[in-house]
Parts: structure tokens; C-alpha cells; sequence
């Protein structure tokens, strides 16, 4: 078990406060666990020597950590009158991450200088830092962008950093201090938004690794950054953003359809970096479970937010599967719940059905709205169409012979429980926008 009671994959909790301090042109305390460093980014009006004249820009990085960042304090660096070799080779690999990630030509003849300082280190700081280095530089690039201090945007995409490691035969991702301490095998990973490489440091500290085990060290590795990097966006993001809370990815295409024309950023629990929350939905009505949904989600966002719960509910089974149509066999699992449906209708001539689908929609204010949805219809004999969704390719609506499942997505999208509900949260978002 981890420190934390982190699963082997979890990053741990990450946190980026940012304008931290007011004299930089862009500055963040980033958070990661027990481990906390300040990122400031300075732009300075002149470039090293070798690129005097050459139209070209420059990033450098600086790394250190304070006396107190670690167990037993650390000598400053001033003190031994030379710099520490680690914090070079770490200050070196920060400045190549963020130059990775901006084009140089556009910045003019500017130096980036990007300032790491460890105040609190648990593991980890070399991707934290990064991290936070990114934040702090498009901070200080917007900064002077709308100064006009630089004519054109030279970021290219985000970068971000996670370590991996096996430590007892287990691999983890995102190892504190603890655990690094004990690894047999400590990788560092950077990435861009595109999920391409930006470097590699692997080392077998204990014991030496396979390149089968390399490649599901970096699948592991690529799990944290594409959630730091969702972290990294939602910091600057605009402020009308509602956050679908779901999972269910056939949900978010459905309601991102129906909302198109709507100009509000509709983003998945996953792109606001918030997939760790997981809500058990144990209330007895589509309502009170939707609500959680909701409420859990705003807890960690200042946007709002809106939630589906969903049931089938169907008249001969009073009802059932109804609030529990997702574990209506057991774990949630769509085949076994259609198999059990269709097993206790096989003796009766009544298939009346109906979807329900019920939205919660919680305002930047904390208001709260509900919007509701029915789709009446019946229960089919066999399975018919496409499965990966639910009941669809079991369900026929009234005055169709197809099931949804034989649908497209926009013959469904014209009729369904999902549709009349999201239409409804449509209009109601069109009045309070005025469009
Ligand atoms: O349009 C639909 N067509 C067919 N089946 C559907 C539909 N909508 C929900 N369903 C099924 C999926 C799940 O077995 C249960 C609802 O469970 P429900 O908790 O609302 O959804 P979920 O757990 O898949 O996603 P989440 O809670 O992350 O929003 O009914
Ligand atoms: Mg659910």
C-alpha cells in the first residue's frame, strides 16, 4: 500500500497556484504531494553573446532548493562556493524541456529566464519543476504578449514531466521520496501535448530492466502526463466552461452534439483533469445520484458543471432496472445487464420501457437546475445493432421498428430521453447567455 493509499497509477494531488509572487512576469507554486517549488519566469530584453545578431531568442533555467526543502538541511550552494553537479544536470534538463516546446525565432532577441526553487522536496522535483516551469512560461508569454512585448505566440505545445519506477516488483507511478529511496529502476519521462518524447532518464538503480518493461513504464508514465497536461490547460482556460461529469464517453459525444451550436466550452471530466473523482452512485433516485455526480465535481472547480444519470426503467419489472440499470447484473457491465433484462422478459408479452435521463446542472454561483428526459418505447427480443452502448441496441422507441442501437446518432440524437433533456439545459443556456 502507498504512503497516500494511492493506486500504483495515481499521480498524487497536484496543485498549481499561480501569480504566487507579484514581480515576475509569470510565476506558480506548484504543489505535488509533499513536494512544492516556486517557477518564475523573467523576460530579459537581451540574449547570450552567441546569439547576438542572430534574430533568436534564448530559455535558461536555474534549479535549487532551499536549506529546509529537504529532511536534513541542505548547504546552500553559495556557501560551498560552487554549484551543486545534480542541480546543474536537473537545470539543464528543465531548459531543454521548455526549449522544446517554443520557437526560439519568434521570441526575437529575448532571454526566458526560468527560476525553479525547491521549497519542500518529497520526490520528484525535476518534474514538478517542469511542470511548473511550463505554467509560469505561458504565464509571462501572455503576459507580454498582451503588453505586445512579443508580436507572435512561439509556444508550440505543453510539456509536461512524471517519473515512474519498479520499486519492490511493483510499477508505480509518480514515486515520493519513500519510494524513490527503494526503487530498482527510476525513470523520468517528458512529454509534449502530443504525447511525443521530449526525454528519457532511466537509470537501474537496484536491478536492470527489460525493454518489455521499459515500454509498460512509459504507458504509466504516459497516464500522469496526460492528466498534468489536462491540469496544465484548465489554469488557462476561459471562463465559461461547463464540465460534463462522466465517464461515459457515448454520453459526452451525445451531449456535446446536441450542445454545438451553443458557444460555451463543453469540456469531459477528463480535459479538466478531474478523472480521480469517482462517485459511488448508492441514492435510490436518478436524481439524488446525478446531484453527487454534480456536487462532487464542483467541489474541486470554479466552473460549472453538469451531470447525466440515467436509468431504463420497464413496466413489467415494476420498474426495474431502473436507478441501477448500470449494475443492474452486478459490476457495471452492458452485455451481462442486457443478457439478465432480456432473461426476465422472456415469458411475458409486456416490454413497455421507458429511458430516463435526468440532468443536474450546478452554475458558477453554486445554483442548482434539473432538467429531465423520457423516451418511451420497448424492450426488442434479441440484440440488434451496434452494443458498445448500454441498452441502445435493445431498446425500440415508439413508432420505430429500429432499435437505437440501428440508429445513427443523429436519428437517435431527434428523439431520445438524453436529447429532450439536453434541449431543455440548451434553452435554459441560451437565455442565460442571450443567444
Ligand atoms: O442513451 C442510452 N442508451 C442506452 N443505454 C444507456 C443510455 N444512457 C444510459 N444508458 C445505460 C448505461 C448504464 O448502464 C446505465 C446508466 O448509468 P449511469 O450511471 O447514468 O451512466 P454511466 O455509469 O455509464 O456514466 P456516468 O455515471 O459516468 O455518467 O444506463
Ligand atoms: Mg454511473
Amino acid at each position: 500500500m502507498r504512503a497516500d493509499n494511492r493506486g500504483n497509477k495515481e499521480i498524487r494531488n497536484l496543485n498549481f497556484q499561480i501569480n504566487y509572487t507579484p514581480n515576475p512576469d509569470g510565476s506558480v507554486l506548484v504543489e505535488c504531494g509533499n513536494t512544492k517549488i516556486i517557477c518564475t519566469a523573467m523576460i530579459e530584453d537581451k540574449v547570450p553573446f552567441f546569439l547576438k545578431g542572430s534574430n533568436s531568442g534564448w530559455l535558461s533555467c536555474e534549479y535549487s532548493m532551499l536549506p529546509s526543502s529537504t529532511q536534513s538541511r541542505k548547504v546552500r550552494d553559495i556557501s560551498k562556493g560552487k554549484i551543486d553537479g545534480r542541480s546543474q544536470e536537473i537545470q539543464r534538463l528543465i531548459g531543454r524541456s521548455l526549449r522544446s516546446c517554443i520557437d526560439l525565432k519568434l521570441l526575437g532577441e529575448k532571454t526566458i529566464w526560468i527560476d525553479c526553487d525547491v521549497i519542500s522536496a518529497d520526490g520528484g522535483t525535476r518534474t514538478a519543476s517542469i511542470n511548473g516551469a511550463f505554467v509560469a512560461l505561458k504565464l509571462a508569454i501572455e503576459k507580454s504578449f498582451a503588453k505586445k512585448q512579443i508580436q507572435k505566440n512561439p509556444l508550440i505545445s505543453n510539456v509536461a514531466a512524471i517519473s515512474v519506477g519498479i520499486v519492490k516488483g511493483e510499477k508505480l507511478l509518480d514515486l515520493d521520496y519513500l519510494e524513490d529511496s527503494k526503487a530498482d529502476v527510476d525513470l523520468n519521462v517528458v512529454m509534449n501535448s502530443k504525447k511525443e518524447i521530449i526525454e528519457i532518464q532511466g537509470t537501474a538503480e537496484g536491478n536492470t530492466f527489460s525493454r518489455y518493461e521499459l515500454n509498460e513504464l512509459l504507458d504509466i508514465a504516459e497516464l500522469g502526463i496526460e492528466e498534468i497536461l489536462n491540469n496544465q490547460e484548465e489554469i488557462f482556460r476561459g471562463d465559461e466552461v461547463i464540465i460534463l461529469s462522466t465517464d461515459n464517453e457515448h454520453k459526452v459525444k451525445e451531449i456535446k452534439d446536441i450542445l454545438y451550436s451553443i458557444p460555451v466550452e463543453i469540456i469531459s471530466k477528463k480535459q479538466a483533469g478531474l478523472s480521480s473523482i469517482q462517485v459511488e452512485e448508492n441514492l435510490d433516485t436518478l436524481e439524488g445520484n446525478a446531484r453527487l455526480k454534480a456536487l462532487a465535481l464542483k467541489e474541486k472547480s470554479k466552473h460549472s458543471v453538469i451531470a447525466d444519470d440515467t436509468g431504463l426503467f420497464v413496466e413489467y419489472l415494476n420498474g426495474d432496472p431502473g436507478v441501477h440499470s448500470a449494475r443492474y447484473a452486478g459490476e457495471h457491465d452492458d452485455k451481462k445487464n442486457r443478457e439478465l433484462l432480456l432473461e426476465n422478459l422472456k415469458d411475458t408479452d409486456n416490454r413497455r420501457a421507458y429511458f430516463k435521463t435526468i440532468l443536474v446542472y450546478i452554475d458558477e454561483l453554486n445554483e442548482e437546475y434539473i432538467f429531465e428526459g423520457i423516451c418511451n418505447g420497448h424492450i426488442s427480443k434479441v440484440e440488434r445493432g451496434d452494443k458498445s452502448f448500454g441498452y441502445d441496441c435493445i431498446f425500440i422507441p415508439n413508432r420505430f421498428e429500429k432499435t437505437f442501437g440501428e440508429m445513427s446518432s443523429q436519428e437517435k440524437n431527434a428523439i431520445s430521453h438524453r436529447q429532450k433533456a439536453v434541449n431543455k439545459f440548451k434553452n435554459f443556456l441560451q437565455k442565460k447567455y442571450k443567444i
